[in-house]
């Protein structure tokens, strides 16, 4: 069995955060640990509050994984603070795990700020450079190279220059683009792009949409995937689980874990 870590946020709602990272490796048949960083009060139609975890229980959450039940990947989602950022790259840099899926989390789909503004430097200087993938939405990526990212090309550019901060491959997801596609672009380094491009669906239950897509990849390097073939098969379960959702709650409901044939 592999084993596969998320250091992400709480959701109660269950539709986003550590419940959705650990649906997602359930459904994958990969072994799921977590390290909270923050517990946010939170369901369909949006976050009531948000309390974060002290750096030291972030730390020992980690050292009690690492030196006992080594993760064969880890994703990382909501950091909150700047502090918290710190002591997870203080983590990452005593236990060097292999593979980082980092996915920039700052804004939920309903406004409500997860990351602290002045968070984002140390994100960028601290955890990017750790990662073999980051997952930005378009609205992460702009405020990562600090410019406006209106189309493929502009998000083409946006992922080369990512990947300057240090870490080794980009995806920057396009599900919130205007028109009828989602495209996202994956940047694997030098002129090597791959896009993967998805008829838009109409629903509302994309709640946890990034948290699920990311937590996939992170399952499929946990079991051997290269990067390219962890993001297609990860980009079929998350379409597949966008596809095959219920409705839920009264606002952005959660996307369907149980879509299966994917727990290879
Ligand atoms: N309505 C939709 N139909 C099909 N795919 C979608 C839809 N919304 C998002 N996606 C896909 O879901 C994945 C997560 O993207 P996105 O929702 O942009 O992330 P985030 O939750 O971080 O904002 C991407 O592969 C994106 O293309
Ligand atoms: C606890 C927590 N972590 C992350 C998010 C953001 O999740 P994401 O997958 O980007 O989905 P939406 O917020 O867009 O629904 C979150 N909401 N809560």
């Amino acid at each position: 069995m592999k084993l596969a870590l998320t250091i992400a946020g709480s959701d109660s709602g269950g539709g986003a955060g550590i419940q959705a990272d650990l649906k997602t490796f359930f459904s994958h048949g990969v072994y799921g640990m977590s390290v909270i960083t923050s517990v946010t009060a939170q369901n369909t139609l949006g976050v009531l509050g948000v309390q974060n975890i002290s750096e030291d229980m972030v730390y020992l959450q980690m050292k009690a994984v690492f030196e006992d039940l080594f993760p064969d990947a880890v994703k990382i989602g909501m950091v909150s603070t700047k502090e918290i950022t710190e002591v997870i790259s203080k983590g990452l840099e005593e236990y060097k795990p292999g593979k980082i899926v980092l996915d920039p989390v700052m804004v939920s789909k309903s406004a409500h700020r997860l990351l602290e503004k002045e968070a984002i430097k140390t994100l960028i200087e601290k955890l990017v450079p750790k990662a073999l993938i980051i997952t930005p939405n378009r609205e992460e990526a702009e405020v990562i190279v600090e410019r406006k990212i209106q189309n493929v090309e502009e998000m083409k550019k946006a992922a080369k220059d990512i990947a300057k901060l240090g870490c080794r491959t980009v995806l920057i997801k396009g599900g919130h683009l205007e028109g009828n596609k989602a495209v996202d672009v994956l940047y694997l380094g030098e002129d090597n792009y791959v896009f993967f491009e998805e008829e838009k669906i109409n629903t509302k239950n994309t709640h946890g949409t990034g948290c699920t897509f990311s937590a996939a990849i992170c399952a499929n390097l946990a079991k051997g995937m290269d990067v390219k073939k962890a993001v297609a098969y990860a980009k079929l379960y998350i379409t597949r689980a966008i596809e095959t959702s219920e409705d839920m709650g009264r606002g952005w409901g959660p996307v369907n874990h149980f879509c299966i044939g994917f727990n290879n």
